[in-house]
């Protein structure tokens, strides 16, 4: 494994792997993402980018080639570390919400790491207010909207604060208010991102780099402008842009 330079975030190098039932689902993927960069992970349905996004902080381990986060190799040993670094938002935020109140749900990691109370009850008021929910500790996460809720469990990422923020189709399910409002939220946050989106608009406001996957590779690797005024890329890979949607109108 080469040794990555300080300033990168995340590299993977030949990344190969293989299900259970021996399902091939990556076939050596290279990633390099730099620190500050917003990158994002396109690609149809199949491609491999849920994979992917599980050995960024060991959920999937054992193929082929290397993963390391913030100069970390992610193995056993350095796991924990890993997974306090990259923080991944999952698309339905009821996986990520089990607790009585938002407070509660927020607080969870930084307890788990055994911080002290006072700077836990910091962490959540300062999580809350990046994802513009202060006010909502005391709330249950059920009573709030599935927007609201998308965003919270930004918050229970946030509040461990993570070098690398990998979210799983951030956009999805939400009306077209509560999507501008996250954009702006994860506009306006000072980490690593890694998107994973279907909603090419969506690449193109929030991320300068978008990495197209493929049937278990990597088959485009480029500014998303450019990458998403290539008609035959587009096409060859099942991305569709919205009707009327062009990109080169976009300021
Ligand atoms: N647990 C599993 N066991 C066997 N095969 C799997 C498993 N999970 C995913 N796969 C297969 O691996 C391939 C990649 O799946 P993956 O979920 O990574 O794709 P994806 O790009 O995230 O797709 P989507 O856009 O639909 O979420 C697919 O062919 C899928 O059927």
């Amino acid at each position: 494994m080469s040794e990555p330079p300080p300033d990168t975030s995340l590299l993977v190098e030949d990344l190969a792997f293989a299900y259970p039932d021996g399902h091939q689902a990556l076939f050596g993927v290279d990633l390099r993402v730099e620190r500050g960069e917003r990158v994002a992970l396109l690609g149809p349905n199949g491609a491999g980018k849920t994979t992917l996004v599980l050995h960024l902080n060991g959920i999937l381990r054992g193929g082929r080639g290397a993963v390391r986060v913030a100069g970390l190799p992610v193995d056993r040993q350095h796991l924990q570390e890993v997974r306090r670094r990259v923080g991944i938002v999952f698309q339905d935020p009821d996986d990520q919400l089990f607790m009585p109140t938002v407070g509660e749900d927020v607080a969870f990691g930084p307890r788990n790491l055994g911080l002290p109370e006072a700077e836990v009850t910091a962490r959540v008021a300062a999580a809350l207010d990046q994802v513009g929910m202060a006010g909502s500790a005391d709330r249950p996460p059920h009573h709030l909207s599935f927007g609201q809720r998308r965003r919270v469990a930004v918050a229970t990422v946030l509040s461990m604060h993570p070098e690398i923020l990998v979210l799983d189709e951030p956009s999805s399910n939400l009306d077209p208010a509560g999507r501008r409002e996250l954009a702006e939220v994860l506009e306006a946050l000072p980490v690593t991102m890694l998107m994973v989106t279907h909603d090419l608009p969506y690449a193109l406001q929030l991320c300068p780099r978008s990495v197209v996957l493929d049937d278990g590779v990597v088959v485009a690797d480029g500014p998303t402008r450019e990458l998403l005024a290539d008609t035959h890329l587009l096409a060859a890979h099942r991305l569709e842009l919205p009707f009327g949607f062009d990109p080169a109108n976009v300021p």
